[in-house]
């Protein structure tokens, strides 16, 4: 079954660019355009204007993910991915873009879709201070403890799924 929409007020700060929208029924993210033509050397970032903002409801957060075809083709991250629109916040949203690509120069006209937008709701926590923390599975594991992780030795891994070569190349 097919939830209904919630109703989210938006302001276009640009008189004619489009409201952001979903290309799919079943999408998550609305596209976001940049008004402004820009030109991302490698290495570069800029922040780029959207031409809308929001008055998202209580409870509300949304998210400026990036595209997935924009950072296959052409190697466009977001820099702070995924950014936080705040419910409170009124001001135009921007994208920070980060050209990966190490040789071509990425170029936005106007108008182009550049990252896309999740809305979803959110919990606001009451943070309890305690000694100790209740036990776990997990307990103080992480970053890597079930392993699969990249080795830069050339050892087997056994599990693993990346290695970094540079290293090595340079031996
Ligand atoms: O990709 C983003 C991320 C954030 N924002 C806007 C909405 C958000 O509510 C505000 C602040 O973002 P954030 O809290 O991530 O930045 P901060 O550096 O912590 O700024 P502040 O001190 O204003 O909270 O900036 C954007 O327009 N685009
Ligand atoms: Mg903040």
């Amino acid at each position: 079954m097919t939830r209904n929409p919630v109703d989210v007020l938006i302001r276009r700060t640009d008189p004619e660019v489009p409201l952001p929208s979903y290309g799919h029924p079943g999408d998550a993210g609305a596209d976001l355009v940049t008004t402004e033509a820009a030109d991302l050397a490698p290495g570069e970032r800029a922040v780029l204007p959207t031409g809308v903002s929001l008055a998202l409801p209580d409870g509300y957060a949304a998210f400026v993910h990036p595209r997935s075809g924009l950072a296959a083709r052409c190697g466009v991250a977001l820099v702070n991915a995924p950014g936080t629109v705040d419910a409170g916040y009124r001001g135009e949203i921007k994208v920070i873009v980060v050209n990966l690509d190490p040789r071509e120069t990425v170029r936005f006209e106007r108008f182009d879709r550049i990252a896309q937008l999740v809305v979803q709701q959110v919990e606001k926590v009451r943070f309890h201070e305690v000694a100790e923390l209740p036990g776990s599975a997990r307990a103080e594991g992480g970053f890597g403890s079930t392993g699969g992780h990249a080795a830069v030795d050339g050892s087997q891994g056994g599990n693993r799924y990346a290695s970094v070569v540079s290293d090595r190349e340079g031996q």
